[in-house]
Parts: structure tokens; sequence; C-alpha cells
């Protein structure tokens, strides 16, 4: 099934983004495409009035926001730009859920902690939230008028993934004082935007439309002041994505194709899928990557590795077909050894920490038991014999698809217990609660978001503190209708 794209809770930003890909010419104003509005704010001028200030940024090497990364995630927007296999549709925070909602509940003698800009940034975000979806349809009806050559690089069906490039970027923009935690995420941004072939020219077609959509809608405080901050939020956005990806040119490429080389159908809708990629690929058990079929051109969907990084370079993944899920039914029900998919850059932090001796203790459910082998192979593979302790959640006994590997391993690593949970016998984290103690443990959850969530609760209750629980984006798996 398809991996989600966020790993972690107190980190992660892998970073992918809804894609923007290179015209063959490079692109050139089209005055006369101008999405045709009526009212009084259309398009020129709503958009008209500042584009100059968003510059070509080149390759300069120096990132506009300077501080290092300490690993942070943005949790909502890091899947927000990568689908996982399914529809979706434009989802801007709601508003109690936003930063400057909380702080607009503060008493009035509290002292304004955010930026300026940040205060500009994220008045626009509370005013566009209820016409989110009219936002993203007027950003792309602009970015595709003014640069048609861009929308032949956008995957055909633009509903499964349009409104992740634009939800990238407000939530980046609604970060901007989170530097660390925004730093990260956009460096991956901006690395996996190498696959689509994205160039620094295309960063100021991106950000005229950006404008041109928020000034459109949020026109009630828009101003000279909110314009301005917006130019620099995304200029700093920008460049941070395009110095990321030119340091990542010189030392990756920007995908790699992997031939199916074996397809193993475990159940009527679960296959695992092994690939070997053109040339080495480096990742770190836990991590994720992208995956584009022959059969769906430039869709891409993230999947976990499900085993550390193998000596004869091989990748597998397990993949659950979903209902509409193009991507992951084709790779159950279509691939075939021989097939040639494609492959973006690893992502994702839910990986192992060996510089502590801490037991690991595990919640996988259904295909995201994926993950959790490769963090086992990885333990095994360090030599040190921290408890690992595997709770494996189905719905049935025969949903354990891949419960004789766990066991092997079990029986392999004296430090390893796998206790499959299935759904009409306990819930998942209830079975956490029945062993224990758990507070010197770390936590890894990868499952279904309901999962998650009671899993988290549970791990909470039973002690381990939250820095210590590392899983995918709830909000991502929610969006991809998982
Ligand atoms: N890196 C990761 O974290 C990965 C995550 N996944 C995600 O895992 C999911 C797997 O889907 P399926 O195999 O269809 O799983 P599923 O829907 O069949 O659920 C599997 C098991 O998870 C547990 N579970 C599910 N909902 C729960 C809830 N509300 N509360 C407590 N426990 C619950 C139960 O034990 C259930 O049997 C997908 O959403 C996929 O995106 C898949 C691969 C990797």
């Amino acid at each position: 099934m398809d991996a989600p794209t966020t790993t972690s809770s107190a980190d992660d930003t892998s970073g992918e983004g809804g894609g923007w890909f290179t015209p063959r010419k490079p692109p050139k104003r089209q005055e006369d495409g101008e999405p045709q509005q009526s009212g009084a704010e259309g398009p020129e001028a709503a958009e008209g009035r500042r584009l100059a200030s968003i510059r070509p940024l080149g390759r300069s090497g120096s990132a506009a926001l300077a501080t290092e990364p300490s690993e942070g995630r943005i949790p909502a927007a890091r899947e927000a730009s990568e689908p996982t296999d399914e529809v979706t549709h434009a989802r801007v925070a709601p508003a109690e859920a936003r930063p400057e909602a909380q702080s607009e509940t503060r008493p009035a003698a509290q002292p304004e902690t955010r930026s300026p800009d940040a205060v500009l940034v994220q008045r626009t975000m509370a005013e566009i939230g209820p016409d989110s979806d009219k936002v993203t349809s007027y950003f792309y009806a602009l970015l595709f008028t003014r640069h048609p050559d861009l929308r032949a690089l956008f995957p055909a069906a633009m509903d499964t993934q349009r409104d992740r490039l634009l939800k990238a970027l407000l939530t980046a923009a609604e970060h901007i004082d989170n530097t660390d935690v925004l730093v990260s995420y956009l460096k991956n941004l901006g690395r996996g935007h190498r696959k689509y072939g994205t160039q620094p020219e295309h960063y100021p077609a991106v950000g005229e439309a950006l404008i041109g959509s928020l000034s459109r809608y949020a026109s009630s405080v828009w101003d000279e002041e909110t314009e301005a901050a917006w130019v620099r939020t995304y200029t700093k956005i920008s460049q941070v994505m395009i110095d990321a990806a030119a340091e990542d040119e010189l030392r990756a490429p920007a995908w790699w194709f992997a031939e199916v080389v074996a397809h193993d159908l475990r159940t009527p809708d679960i296959a695992i899928v092994t690939v070997r990629p053109d040339q080495p690929y480096p990742f770190l058990a836990g991590q994720y990557t992208s995956l584009e079929t022959p059969w769906w051109p430039r869709i891409w969907r993230h999947y976990s590795f499900a085993s550390a990084p193998r000596s004869d370079g091989l990748l597998s993944f397990h993949v659950k077909a979903v209902p509409a899920g193009w991507v992951s039914n084709s790779l159950v029900h279509r691939a075939r050894p021989g097939d040639v998919l494609r492959l973006g850059p690893p992502g994702g932090s839910m990986t192992v920490d060996h510089t502590t001796d801490s037991g690991l203790l595990c919640l996988g459910g259904g295909t995201g038991i994926a993950p959790i082998k490769a963090l086992v192979e990885d333990v095994a593979e360090h030599g040190r014999r921290r408890p690992v302790e595997v709770f494996y959640g189905a719905r049935t006994d025969h949903d354990l698809y891949d419960i004789d590997t766990m066991l092997r391993l079990q029986q392999t690593h004296p430090w390893l217990a796998v206790r499959p949970v299935v759904d009409q016998r306990a819930q998942l984290p209830d079975a956490v609660r029945e062993y224990g103690p758990w507070n010197e443990y770390d936590a890894y959850l990868s499952g279904p978001p309901g999962m998650i969530r009671s899993g988290v609760d549970a791990l909470r209750e039973v002690g381990i503190p939250v820095g210590r629980i590392r899983h995918d984006s709830v909000e991502e798996l929610v969006a991809a209708g998982s």
C-alpha cells in the first residue's frame, strides 16, 4: 500500500512537492491566455501589480533561511506535496488548527511573538481558508495560462495532486518563523522536485500565480504590505529549495530507473514488489521513496522500503491495491518482472538512532509492517542486542501476509519479540498496554491513521514521552483516503 510520506514524531521533513516540471523551452508570459474572470479583480488586477518583485532565483548557494535545520517537521505539508494514491482535494488547515488562530485568541496583553511577515501571511491564510478550493483552481489557471508549457508536464489528471504544490507552499509560508523546521522541510522539497525537472526559472512563475490567487481571494486584507510580506516569504522558500536542488545535483541523480525483478502476490490485493535500481540507491531503513509506474506517467506515490539496505542493492515494497488507487492497483495487478519504474530520492526520518541502546517498541498495522521489518533488520545488522518488540496488527489471520518473515526473524534474533494482533481478538493499542513497561523504549508506529492516533495515545498513557514516538503523518494518511 502506499506509504505515507511523513515520518517521526519530532522531526522529518522528507519532501516531495506536487510537481513543477521542466518546460521544453523557457516559460514565457502568455498575456493573451489569461483566464477570463468577471468581477472587479481579474487576474491582471490581482496579479499584475508586483510581478517584478519575484525574480528568478539562481543557484546562489546562499540560502535565504540561514539557520541550519534540526531535522524538524511540518506535519501538515510534508505529505501535502506528494500524494499517496488517492484523489485529494484542496485542504487548507481549519482556522482553529492554525497557529495564527491560536494567537488571535490570546489576551491582548500578551506580546506578539510572530514576525511581522508571519502575521501578514497568516492573516491571509485565515482569509482564504473558506475559499481554498477556489484559490487552488485559480492558482493553476494562472500558472498554466501564463506558462502553458508547464501544464504539459503535470499529470494529465490534475485532480490527484493539483493542490499538493499550493498546499505545500502555503504551509511552508505559514511556518516561516519556524526556521529550523522549515529549512529541513524545504530542502527536501527542493531535492524532491529534481525528478520533475524543476528549474530555478520555474519558481518565479509559481510565485506570480501564488500571489495572483492570494490577492484575489484575500482581497479584504490584501494591501501592499501584505504583498511585500508574501514576496519576501516566497523568495525565501524558493531560494532554499533551489539551493538544495543544486547541492543535491552534485551527488545524486534526479531519479533512478528500477526494473521489477520479483512480484509476489501475497493476498488478492497485496503484493511484494522487488526492484533493481539502475545505479546504487542509498537510503536508511525506515525511509520511503516516491515511485512512478509506466502506466501513470508523472503520478508519483510514496512507498516505504520493506528491507534495510541489501548487499545486492535490491529494494522491496509492500503494496496494497486500494479503491481508486491508480498506482497501487497497477503495481499489484499489472506490474511484472521486466517492467521499469522510476524512483525519486529517499525521504523520511523514521530511522533507528544507533547512538543509544534503548529498546524499540514497534507497531505495524497492515502494510505498515513494511518499514518495521526494515527497522528490525537494521538493528540486527548493527549487532547490538537491543530489545525490539513488534506488534503486528491485521484485520484477520489471512491479512497477516508477512507474518512468516517476521516469525523467522524472531527465531534468528533472541532480542526480538513479534506479537501478531488480529482485530477480532484484540485492538493493537490495547495489546501494547498488556505488556511493558515501555518507559525505556523508543516507539515506532506505521500503519493507517486511526492506528497511529490511538497508538500514540496508548503509548503516551504508558509513559513514553512524545519526543520518543515516531510515526507517519496522520494528516497525510487521512488526505490519502487510506
Ligand atoms: N511508513 C508507514 O508508516 C507505512 C504506512 N502504511 C500505511 O498503513 C496503512 C495500511 O493499510 P491496511 O493494510 O489497509 O491496514 P488496515 O486498515 O487493514 O489496518 C491494519 C491494522 O491496523 C490496526 N488499526 C487500523 N485502524 C485502527 C484504529 N483505528 N485503531 C487501532 N488500530 C487500528 C488494526 O490492527 C488493523 O488490523 C495505509 O494507510 C498505509 O498508508 C503503509 C506502509 C508504510
